[in-house]
């Protein structure tokens, strides 16, 4: 017969098929079967094995349950689900087996331990129904937000923005697993996304959710999970589902954030040099991560910018309120998820500690608020009110330096109750008394070295060595007989022994029952926390970006409509902030409707790139509301900012650099308005040269041939051929970053000029980067070939036909070479060889020799 142990565990285990059941037996939480196979070898522990009954056995592993939280992560980071079962009574009280049941199940995106602090940590769910549906969730902090569109592309570049630790979808769309690939995912029954628990939960949002039905239904199926996760507990904390709007938000799609280096760099993945980096001075995890989310949807809405660039400007005018602001921000923790364990239950004695000092901050941040010359920001006064009678209560209840469990006691300081007060005295002042006996007990036996100890198994006893057994008096009791000693007990002792424990044990239940009520007196709090919650991290992310605005030298942007995007002395935030002060070449920037494209070519590494990715981030800036690195900026409002740049591939979504790159100008070219600005790096040089020349051409006609579709465009070329344009469409004008020519190197001014470069300087790059010499003079000759050869041909007329060139194809050493290199030139004289040079241009130039 199976154990009636095993019997509970299958019948809970069957409610949690997909998830790794965590069975509390003692103190260890066992795995059982199938789950135990799987996480023995992930978690690195032994794996043995139980008596199930019936003379079988089953595979078995297990965690202490003190440490669990490490395995759990281990797991959860593995991307599986764990089921925390726990025993629901009282063991005492049991009949039989002790009851037990699921108190929590842990996924990928229900975690809320263990998770960066200056980003958000989200939960998604995804649904479609004509069009797309995407509701997240941060459980730490609260933030619920939907969201819906007609464009998968849309949808995808959401959840890239957002990066959710695990997505809910319904069967039919698992099925779409190429949309989800590098994401956790979670099946969830078609039902879940028609339920109505949202109505009853968030009724004061029932307009929202009207007018957003896909994104309604995929937020329905997430809060279904959510209660399902976490039985019997409300979180609280999350009290607004939250949406934005398109026409109010620009979209930014991945490459376009990848490219720009917004808040992930490039290169590693990481926050170094990205704009984020350099903007981000926060001190608190709040401003942290609302930082990153103006960065990540910047605004487009006029009013809004303003009035973000308002408060900056006022706050670097005010050093004082700065500095002050920053100091009590520094020691501002993190309210949200404090309040997130709030409501949860699982904030200790230290969390609301930690909630009591940053609220007792309030008042001084609200006089400095006041006194400061920045008048928008006093606004946020009122905000920041309404919580004084709390924290005096926290702080006048809770121990200043409380222990973190909540079971043993020492969480509630004196003086807050009476009852508390006189517990402890008892508790404490019996030790006392326990003292004073072993004192009297010592002069009345005359037994210098008598102990009163205690153990929790015997209680208190009087300890006497052997040698003085004879001295024992006639009412000890004998207890326990050790190798040296003998114990005794008095009825005396006895009788305060009960005393002393009980009032110890009852104190430790007191404290803990009053600390559950000053939890639920700080939830009941939730909205006004949340509330100055919101406001300090907007006033650490104004005075961020003020001091960057000073330290770095940024101004206000004009913000204008008129199409106009006009940048003097511009600079580049990040790359200005890698070189050494005062090293970084300022440019300018004029772009217009009528004069749009701007073609700009110069040398590799000239800085084409940087100057390009430069006027993106300065428009972005400006429109998160923040200063801009240069000495003027007048910014018209774009709709959109897309970039194209550089050789990637995406080779997990099966797709080579050359079609990554078309797929981009493509949606550049489908989404693109007259308002957008279009950032294009050397299109067309991921395929052979010619078709690569072609495609780049007709990319920049296509963007100047029609008068209503005039985005302005940045676009770097090494096809010099595509200067021409310039000629036939006024739209288009070129550019050029300056070098200065010394000797056989190259000297790069990073000057962006008017004009088209004259030549591309390769090879001298190429020597830069230390080419064998021998290789260089190869491609020197091969460069004068190509030249002389003149085989490519013009491409202004679009019917000729393209031929592609390849090395392969090359002609042998030119004949010219072969005489040039034959030259006795140690043998002529300067006037016989600078006769030669003559000669030899009019043969060129007579066409004799080519
Ligand atoms: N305005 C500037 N002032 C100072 N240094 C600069 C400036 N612009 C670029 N640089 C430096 O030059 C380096 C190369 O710049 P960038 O990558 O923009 O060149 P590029 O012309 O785009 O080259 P390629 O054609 O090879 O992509 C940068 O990493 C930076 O160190």
């Amino acid at each position: 017969m199976t154990t009636p142990m095993m019997k509970q565990y299958q019948g809970i285990k069957a409610k949690v098929p997909d998830a790794i059941l965590f069975y509390r037996l003692g103190d260890f939480y066992e795995m059982f079967g199938e789950d135990a196979e799987l996480a023995a070898p992930i978690l690195q522990i032994a794996l043995t094995s139980r008596d199930a009954g019936e003379g079988k056995r089953i595979p078995m592993c297990g965690v202490p349950y003190h440490a669990a939280e490490t395995y759990l992560i281990k797991l959860v980071s593995t991307g599986h689900k764990v089921a925390i079962c726990e025993q629901v009574e009282d063991p005492k009280a049991a009949k039989g087996i002790v009851k037990r049941d699921i108190i929590r199940i842990v996924s990928p995106g229900t975690l809320t331990e263990f998770i960066s602090e200056r980003s958000n940590h989200y939960l998604a769910s995804v649904f479609f129904d004509t069009q797309w549906g995407l509701s997240f969730l941060d459980l730490s902090t609260g933030e619920f937000t939907i969201f819906q569109t007609a464009e998968s592309e849309v949808l995808l570049a959401e959840l890239s923005l957002i990066h959710p630790a695990e997505i809910l979808l319904p069967p039919e769309l698992m099925k779409k697993s190429k949309l989800w690939v590098g994401y956790f995912c979670s099946i969830r029954d078609r039902s879940s996304y028609q339920s109505r628990v949202l109505d009853q939960r968030f009724p004061g949002q029932a307009s929202l959710l009207e007018e957003f039905p896909v994104a309604a239904s995929a937020a329905a199926a997430l809060w279904e999970y959510v209660l399902e996760t976490m039985p019997g507990v409300d979180p609280s904390h999350i009290v607004e589902i939250k949406t934005y709007r398109s026409e109010q938000r620009m979209f930014l799609d991945q490459w376009t954030r990848r490219n720009l280096e917004l808040t992930e760099s490039l290169r590693n993945q990481g926050r170094k040099g990205t704009l984020l980096s350099v903007l981000d001075m926060t001190q608190t995890a709040l401003g942290g991560r609302l930082l990153r989310h103006w960065i990540d949807k910047p605004l487009l809405v006029e009013a809004e910018i303003e009035q973000r660039l308002n408060n900056v400007e006022e706050l670097t005018s005010d050093s004082f309120s700065r500095q002050d602001l920053s100091k009590i921000l520094a020691k501002v923790y993190d309210l949200e998820r404090l309040m997130g364990r709030v409501s949860y239950g699982t904030a200790n004695a230290k969390d609301l500690l930690s909630l009591a000092q940053t609220l007792a901050l309030l008042p001084e941040l609200r006089e400095v608020l006041k006194a400061s010359t920045a008048g928008s920001l006093k606004a946020k006064v009122p905000l920041l009110e309404g919580l004084d009678p709390l924290v005096h209560k926290l702080l006048d209840a809770l121990n200043p330096s409380p222990p973190i469990s909540l079971r043993d006691g020492n969480i509630i300081k004196t003086g807050y109750s009476q009852e508390v007060d006189e517990l402890r005295s008892i508790a404490t002042g019996g030790k006392e008394w326990v003292a004073k006996l072993e004192n009297a007990e010592r002069e009345r036996t005359g037994i210098r070295s008598l102990k009163i100890g205690y153990t929790k198994v015997f209680g208190y006893y009087i300890e006497i060595t052997h040698s003085n057994a004879r001295l024992v008096p006639e009412d000890y009791i004998r207890k326990q007989t050790l190798s040296n000693a003998e114990r005794f007990v008095t009825p005396e002792l006895k009788e305060y022994e009960q005393k002393i424990l009980g009032a110890e044990e009852r104190l430790k239940e007191l404290e803990f029952e009053l600390f559950q009520t000053l939890r639920e007196e700080v939830r009941s709090y939730t909205q006004v926390i949340l509330r100055a919650a919101d406001s300090l991290a907007e006033i650490d992310v104004y005075v961020s970006l003020a001091e960057i605005a000073v330290r770095k030298r940024y101004t206000r942007p004009q913000i204008t409509t008129d199409g106009q995007i006009s940048i003097t002395e511009g600079r580049h935030p990040v790359v200005e902030d890698m070189l050494e002060a005062g090293v970084f070449v300022p440019n300018d920037t004029q772009l217009s409707f009528d004069h749009h494209l701007a073609v700009i070519t110069g040398p590799n590494m000239a800085g084409k790139s940087t100057y390009m990715r430069q006027v993106a981030l300065i428009v972005l800036m400006a429109h998160i509301g923040s200063f801009v690195p240069a000495k003027q900026a007048a910014i018209s409002l774009v709709d959109r900012i897309f970039t194209r740049v550089g050789a990637s591939d995406d080779l997990a979504a099966g797709q080579s650099t050359f079609m990554v790159e078309m797929h981009e100008v493509a949606h550049i070219l489908k989404y693109a308005t007259k308002k957008s600005l279009i950032i294009l790096d050397e299109i067309g040089r991921g395929t052979a040269t010619f078709d690569g020349l072609s495609i780049a051409w007709a990319v920049a006609e296509y963007l100047v041939q029609h008068p209503e579709f005039t985005p302005k465009t940045l676009f770097a070329t090494h096809y010099h051929e595509l200067t021409q344009l310039e000629d036939d469409f006024p739209g288009l004008f070129n550019l050029h970053v300056g070098v200065k020519e010394r000797g056989e190197d190259i000297i790069f001014l990073h000057k962006i000029l008017p004009g088209r470069a004259d030549r591309s300087y390769g090879i001298q790059v190429a020597r830069l980067a230390g080419l064998p010499h021998e290789l260089l003079q190869r491609a020197k000759t091969l460069l004068l070939e190509l030249e002389a050869t003149k085989s490519v041909p013009s491409l202004a007329d679009s019917s000729q036909a393209v031929t592609q060139f390849s090395f392969f194809d090359l002609p042998k050493p030119h004949p010219l070479l072969e005489e040039l290199a034959q030259l006795p030139l140690e043998d002529m004289t300067s006037r016989q060889a600078l006769q030669y040079l003559f000669d030899l241009r009019d043969r060129i130039q007579s066409d004799e020799t080519v």
